[in-house]
């Protein structure tokens, strides 16, 4: 048995989890939010009781102590020793890894060349790898990236319409992201088709706070809503998805404000957020939208673009076998599941309302006799994460 700590290290955020490993028992799970901001929150569940302390977390290599020094002290381990490797997720790996790999000096020089294409994550990741090198230097870490799953892509995917040499010089390219989740959620659902994965075209919708939608034929992605960055696709929590791109240029004439800040505005300030005017977070909005007017149409166009999504996807795949919806949204908002899949029966799509009536656990909630299954399947990237680091520690 040996003890991996699965990391997802976040710009303000870590979660964790210790997976006893390969019986993928957990043994301690938890997050820490609000990383240098005032009056941080320090969640832990372990041997069945759980802990919650707010306290002010300067930054993510104290974030770790924390968490190794309540690993001790709630008996989890007696000693560091106990934690065999460890592995962390990583946004956006360029073209650098279509798999995991075991970090090195270089590897994490390489994780830093791409930082500037994933502002909002590559530097978290790299803080947390940089704490845990620095407290548990002898223990083998693994690096698990979002972008590893989608570089099966065809290049007809990938491409943008492009100057050929903005890709062969400067790697401008889709990239896809959620790689991790999308990749445990069409594993799971073809052992619960009970169906061979090579026999098998997917719509995965990981619809969290972060959103993507991923075409999978034969086990592997062929296509994907995110981009160069996770930025691009459908509307997020505080993400734009696609826009036209003629519109940077056009706000910062209007505005006065720098690309930087146009982009910024579009990775925080936009999505779920401008539309609804008071909230990126679904369950806020989902509350409001009876009375308010923004809540109901941000709803609306949430659901709408990614339903327009589950159309092109069949159109690529000349159908599809199954629908997956995965992450916060997908795992537990029926509402949204029902907009988006709301008169799809042309393609064969048939819910069932009161299978859709579900929350965070796997089922299935089309009618028997649907020609596609639709799939609520919890992702479980940190599962994903310790199977990896496993497979590459123990060599
Ligand atoms: N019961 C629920 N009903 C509706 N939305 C929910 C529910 N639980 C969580 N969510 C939504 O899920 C989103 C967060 O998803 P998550 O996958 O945790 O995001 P991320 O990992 O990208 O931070 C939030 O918008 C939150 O409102
Ligand atoms: C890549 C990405 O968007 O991740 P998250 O959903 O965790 O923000
Ligand atoms: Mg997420």
């Amino acid at each position: 048995m040996k003890n991996v700590l699965a990391i997802n290290a976040g710009s303000s955020s870590l979660k964790f989890q210790l997976i006893e490993m390969p019986e993928e028992k957990v043994s301690a799970i938890g997050v820490v939010e609000r990383i240098g901001l005032p009056d941080s929150i320090f969640q832990i569940e372990a041997n069945g009781k759980k802990d919650k302390t707010v306290q002010d977390i300067a930054n993510h290599e104290v974030a770790v102590k924390m968490l190794l020094e309540a690993l001790i002290k709630k008996g989890v381990i007696q000693s560091y020793d106990e934690i065999d490797a460890v592995g962390h997720r990583v946004v956006h790996g360029g073209e650098y890894f279509s798999d995991s790999v075991l970090i090195t000096d270089e590897v994490i020089e390489t994780i830093e060349k791409v930082s500037e294409l994933a502002p909002l994550h590559n530097p978290a990741n790299l803080t947390g790898i940089r704490a845990f090198k620095e407290i548990l230097p002898n223990v083998p870490m693994v690096a698990v990236f979002d972008t590893a799953f989608h570089q099966t892509m065809p290049k007809s995917s990938y491409l943008y319409s492009l100057p050929e040499n903005y890709y062969t010089d400067y790697g401008i390219r889709k990239y896809g992201f959620h790689g991790t989740s999308h990749k445990y959620v069409t594993e799971r659902a073809a052992e619960l088709i009970g169906a061979p994965l090579e026999s098998l075209r997917l719509i995965s919708c990981h619809i969290g706070n972060g959103a993507s939608v991923t075409a999978i034929q034969g086990g592997e992605s062929i296509d994907t809503s995110m981009g160069f960055t996770p930025l691009a696709g459908v509307t997020m929590g505080t993400r734009s998805g696609d826009i036209d791109p003629a519109l940077i240029p056009y706000i910062m004439e209007k505005t006065g404000k720098s690309a930087d800040e146009v982009i910024n505005v579009l990775n925080k300030e936009s999505g779920m957020l401008a539309l609804s005017g008071f909230s990126s977070d679904l369950r806020d909005i989902e509350e409001q939208s009876e009375t308010n007017e923004r809540a109901a149409l941000a709803l609306t166009v949430f659901a709408e673009r990614i339903h327009k999504y589950l159309g092109s996807y069949a159109a690529k795949m000349s159908g599809v076998d199954a629908i997956i919806f995965t992450a916060g949204v997908g795992e537990n908002s029926d509402t949204i599941r029902e907009k988006i899949l709301t008169g799809l029966e042309f393609m064969g799509v048939y819910w069932d309302p009161k299978r859709n009536d579900v929350r965070g656990k796997e089922q299935f909630i089309n009618y028997p006799h649907s020609p596609v299954k639709v799939i609520v399947i919890p992702t479980n990237e940190e599962v994903m994460i310790a199977r990896d680091t496993i497979r590459l520690s123990s060599n």
